[in-house]
């Protein structure tokens, strides 16, 4: 997500466009309630209907770019926003927050319309990427900060922010500032502020993008922890398939503006219906037609798969399920054999991708040993065989 509200991080604007905090730290028990009348509503929120979760047709036209989302999602669903560069993920959860308006649809919550209520009101928590901690302050009274703007009195605030400071593992941590919390426990302050107001809907903004490799596989795990324990819904926009498939139980992939496809993250890697899935999942991925055992692609080519189908169908398969060849290859019991070139050749964790074009554009894998031996470069000339029961059909 690349364009966050006004940032927070000289502490002179709060995220969400609350109004600024009080610095807790110096105003001690004493002193008034900073936060205008107008924009305060009780802490907890109770409902005028039972708990349904989300109901959101989101249709916001910008200058030059249409979002038509429609998200539903029950109390206790965490639902991941995953999509490329410029898809829509980050209008779609501005949209939720109430930070960018909605042009029309509808946005319920639990049964309540929430797209006539300010931002700053809604039962909504969101962790934005950069955090948004305010630096001045500590983090108990940066979690403290969530509650107050949610009316609670500064005491309530603060034995709410120590309970969620101590349920995040930070509890020896309550006077430490910002500059001084590592990028994994500024990310769990910036949960626990988001958690402290009892939300309804928990907005998380690639929630994991900011940290480094090691720090990222801790907090992911923790971060599934809390989600799996919060029974309200989450909804959170991520880059990372990993982040996605681990965190959520259900993935929205968003191209241009619309929803191209959405399930839980087994039905989306086993059936990925664009290339941008395919890609993410890792998996070569053609459409065409099928008749038996056989797709024939719109491009040219047929593919033999191991499931009957017929009329329009995808097929995938895995790089690694591909075998490569320089001279092509007799007596082999691979039914599917195309005559490639390959265009390039990059390193893929520890195994090396060939990109290959000519009859079948499609991606294999294969180990360093195997591309030395077989003097691959780019411009070799090589034959690719897959076998039938190494490929996936699925009616399109
Ligand atoms: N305030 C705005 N006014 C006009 N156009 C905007 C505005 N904000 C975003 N857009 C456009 O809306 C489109 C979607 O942007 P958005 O940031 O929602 O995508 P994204 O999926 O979050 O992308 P990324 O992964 O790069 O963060 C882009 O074309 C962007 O230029």
């Amino acid at each position: 997500m690349t364009n966050t509200p006004p940032a927070a991080a000289d502490g002179a604007r709060p995220p969400q466009g609350l109004p600024a905090p009080d610095n807790e730290s110096s105003t001690g028990g004493a002193g008034g309630n900073p936060i205008p009348a107008e924009g305060r509503v009780p802490p907890t929120h109770p409902h005028a209907h039972p708990p349904t979760g989300l109901d959101a047709h989101l249709i916001v036209d910008l200058k030059t770019f249409h979002l038509d989302v429609t998200l539903k999602a029950a109390p206790g669903d965490v639902v991941a926003l995953l999509g490329p560069n410029g898809a829509g993920k980050t209008t779609a959860l501005r949209t939720l927050a109430g930070l960018t308006p909605l042009t029309a649809g509808h946005l319920h919550l639990d049964g309540t319309p929430l797209h006539r209520t300010p931002p700053e009101s809604r039962p909504v928590g969101v962790v934005f990427q950069d955090y948004l901690l305010f630096p001045h302050l500590t983090a108990l009274d940066n979690v403290a900060f969530g509650p107050r703007c949610h009316g609670a009195t500064k005491k309530e605030a603060r034995a709410q922010a120590t309970t969620w400071l101590t349920r995040m593992g930070l509890a020896i941590h309550t006077t430490t500032k910002p500059r001084h919390l590592s990028g994994g426990q500024a990310q769990r302050v910036a949960l626990a502020r988001a958690l402290a107001t009892n939300p309804r809907l928990l907005l998380l903004d690639e929630p994991l993008a900011a940290l480094d490799a090691r720090t990222r596989l801790d907090i992911r795990t923790q971060l599934r922890h809390h989600l799996a324990e919060f029974e309200a819904v989450a909804v959170l926009v991520t880059h990372d398939p990993l982040d996605a498939m681990v965190l959520a139980d259900r993935l929205v992939v968003i191209e241009d503006g619309r929803v191209v496809q959405e399930g839980t993250p087994r039905d989306i890697a086993r059936h990925p219906r664009t290339d941008y899935i395919a890609q993410l999942v890792g998996l070569n991925l053609y459409k065409g037609q099928a008749d038996g055992h056989t797709v024939t692609l719109d491009a040219g080519p047929e593919i033999a798969t191991a499931e009957t189908l017929s009329g329009e169908a995808f097929v995938a398969f895995p790089p690694s399920a591909v075998t490569l060849h320089r001279t092509r290859p007799t007596g082999t019991s691979a039914r599917n054999l195309w005559h490639c070139e390959v265009a390039g050749l990059e390193t893929h964790g520890d195994q090396i991708r060939a990109d290959l074009t000519g009859e079948l554009p499609l991606a294999a894998d294969l180990t360093t040993v195997a591309a030395a031996e077989l003097d691959l470069h780019p411009g070799a000339s090589v034959w690719a065989t897959v076998k039938a029961t190494q490929t996936h059909a699925y009616p399109a």
